[in-house]
């Protein structure tokens, strides 16, 4: 069993108590469920440095990252750092998150917010609403095309977008479809943790044009997003590099103002 299979294991049993716990109606009835998104792929399109910052206290692969500043600093200090939007971790058990973390950015900050999660039931769309995420996450290799179709559809009725995640060209082929606003290459092998660039480099010349393109995980240079820039990315989803540091939101402001100088 690879680590993939345990969160999905895991992911399916919270799924299933949380809907006896919390109805759909209390999540339709929340104050955030009818409110405005804000647009991550326009912010995308239009920014000379697409930065997605994340929040992440934890994963599988590292232990503790950072634990000196509350979900509302590092939001505080991602938006005044330009980033084009932000993307919290939900998963409690393997990430260190929560939905609660979610609200905690949407109260602080007014960009896009990306759910972060494993996403395999429209009922955690609903949560993602009523929580303030502009964005979902959709993975690839944990859904079927099928799935992936019925889940996108279902978050655009809510006026969600939709990012979703490929590590091969295999998952690719089976999950373009209209209904995607992002296509995000994971540079993480999510089943060995293996980290390289070259997956998105392989990839790019696969996406479709209509589509915005993110590289995920393992970029820690400026150096890494210029090359990818090349390939035609406009979005790079960072985690570990902003939060090891003392203070992320200022290691992301030096990240993306030595962008910003670069010729
Ligand atoms: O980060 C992990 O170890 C991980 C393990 C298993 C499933 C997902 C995992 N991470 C989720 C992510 O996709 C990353 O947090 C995100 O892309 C940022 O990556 P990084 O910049 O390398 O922190």
């Amino acid at each position: 069993m690879t680590i993939l299979d345990k969160i999905i294991s895991d992911k399916k049993r919270e799924v299933t108590l949380k809907k006896q716990l919390i109805p759909v109606s209390q999540l339709e009835n929340s104050a955030l469920f009818g409110s405005q998104t804000h647009s991550l792929s326009k912010n995308l399109r239009n920014n000379l440095v697409g930065i997605i910052a994340e929040h992440k206290r934890r994963s599988p692969s590292k232990s503790l990252m950072n634990n000196n500043f509350s979900v509302e600093e590092v939001a505080i200090g991602y938006q005044n750092a330009g980033v084009s939007g932000i993307s919290v971790l939900t998963d409690g058990k393997y990430f260190g998150g929560s939905l609660d973390d979610l609200l905690f950015a949407r109260a602080s900050v007014n960009i896009p917010l990306l759910r972060k999660e494993f996403i395999i039931d429209e009922y955690q769309i609903l949560e993602a609403k009523a929580h303030g995420a502009d964005v979902i996450l959709l993975i690839a290799a944990i859904l079927t095309r099928t799935e992936i179709k019925q889940l996108s559809e279902f978050a655009h009725s809510l006026g969600l977008e939709v990012l979703l995640e490929v590590h091969n060209r295999k998952e690719l082929d089976k999950a373009v479809m209209p209904s995607l606003d992002m296509i995000g290459v994971n540079n993480r092998n999510l089943k060995t943790f293996e980290v390289g660039l070259e997956y998105s480099k392989e990839l790019a010349q696969h996406i479709p044009d209509e589509f915005i393109k993110v590289s995920e995980s393992g970029i820690s240079s400026t150096e890494a997003i210029i090359e990818l820039q090349q390939f035609g990315y406009q979005g790079f989803l960072i985690g570990e590099h902003f939060m090891k540091t003392e203070n992320p939101g200022i290691a992301a402001k030096s990240f993306i103002n030595a962008l910003l100088i670069k010729p």
